[in-house]
């Protein structure tokens, strides 16, 4: 089976270059003009069986890996949604969609009614997959023999895939843990300690277990890479985007626009989508209001202080 990857931001080249150990891989980007090196992960040599390319439709493999953010993902598909579809879709994007409050695999299977749709998230920084150092994801599809066949098509030496057929609780695991890293991070900026960032991992993981079972997933994924797994890496990391968004927002200080942070406007879809499902998110809802600015981080901790008390 052939791969391409659509996005060539720093996870769509990561995974282009170790996928290209095994075979031609094409990488398909608004804006390849680079060559050898991508500018957004740098220091990483692309090799020779790695194409990249800003022709769609010559990056058009049996199995797609879609890695460009979950906020741009609707747009795309809505252009380009009938070239894709029929082949394996893969989704990489780490969000909820603000304008449908869907995950990414959902507004595949929209765009897309015929393709296999497949989710790989789970702890990993694109910098060090690219540098081809040793990463446990997990590989979610519906369908348990093209899960099978996908683990095996996209699992290397160094990276190791674990199936599932829980999209859900994978696909809302991996997006959910960005909100829950930006309130990790916050707690650190704001200086309240390892301890406070100890609770707010821990009741983080309580709502994105919630949230993520009151959309069908299995409660056992929410333990696994996608969920846990991923909540532990990004909250304690100054890799990840999402706690140095956080860092930035506890500090009281500006952060780079035009760095991608998932977790930013999924807390926005997350904070929509409590109150449709009858569930409880303060962390979460928290992280919407500081966020968009309608919190200030003074505020923060009284707010969640100041609930009533309940039981674990
Ligand atoms: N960087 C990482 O370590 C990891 C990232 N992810 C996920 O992968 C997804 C992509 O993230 P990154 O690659 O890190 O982002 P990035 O910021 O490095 O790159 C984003 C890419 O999307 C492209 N892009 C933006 N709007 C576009 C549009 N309308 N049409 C076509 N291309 C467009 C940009 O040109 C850029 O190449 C996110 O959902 C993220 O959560 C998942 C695991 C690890
Ligand atoms: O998803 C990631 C690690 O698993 C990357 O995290 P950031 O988007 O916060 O950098």
């Amino acid at each position: 089976m052939s791969v391409s990857v659509i996005g060539a931001g720093a996870f769509g080249t990561a995974l282009a270059v170790v996928l290209a150990a095994k075979g031609p891989v094409t990488l398909w980007g608004r804006d390849v003009a680079w060559r050898g090196e991508n500018p957004r992960l740098p220091g990483v040599v692309l090799p020779n069986t790695l194409r990249p390319t800003d022709r769609l439709d010559d990056a058009l493999a049996e199995t797609v890996l879609l890695a460009l953010p979950a906020q741009v993902l609707g747009g795309f598909l809505a252009q380009h949604g009938a070239m894709l579809d029929g082949r394996n879709l893969i989704s990489c994007a780490k969000g909820i969609d603000l304008q449908t409050l869907q995950g990414p695999s959902a507004l595949i299977r929209g765009a897309c009614p015929d393709a296999t749709v497949a989710v790989l998230t789970g702890p990993s920084f694109a910098a060090d997959i690219a540098r081809g150092l040793p990463t446990a994801l997990t590989l979610a599809c519906e369908d348990a023999d093209a899960a099978e066949a996908l683990q095996a098509q996209l699992s290397t030496g160094a990276l190791r895939l674990y199936r599932s057929t829980d999209v859900t609780g994978a696909e809302f695991g991996g997006a959910l843990k960005n909100v829950i890293a930006i309130a990790a991070g916050a707690a650190i900026g704001a200086g309240y300690g390892d301890s406070a960032r100890a609770s707010v991992i821990t009741r983080g993981f309580a709502e994105m277990t919630r949230l993520a079972t009151a959309l069908g997933a299995r409660p056992e994924t929410l333990t696994g890479l996608s969920g846990l797994g991923d909540l532990v890496l990004t909250s304690t990391s100054e890799q990840s985007r999402n706690f140095r968004f956080g860092l930035a927002l506890g500090h009281g200080r500006d952060f780079g626009a035009g760095t991608t942070v998932e977790g930013a406007a999924t807390a926005r879809a997350v904070a929509a989508l409590a109150p449709q499902l009858g569930v409880d998110l303060p962390i979460s809802q928290l992280v919407a209001g500081l966020a968009q600015g309608h919190i200030a981080m003074e505020h923060a901790l009284d707010i969640l202080l100041n609930r009533p008390l309940k039981e674990e």
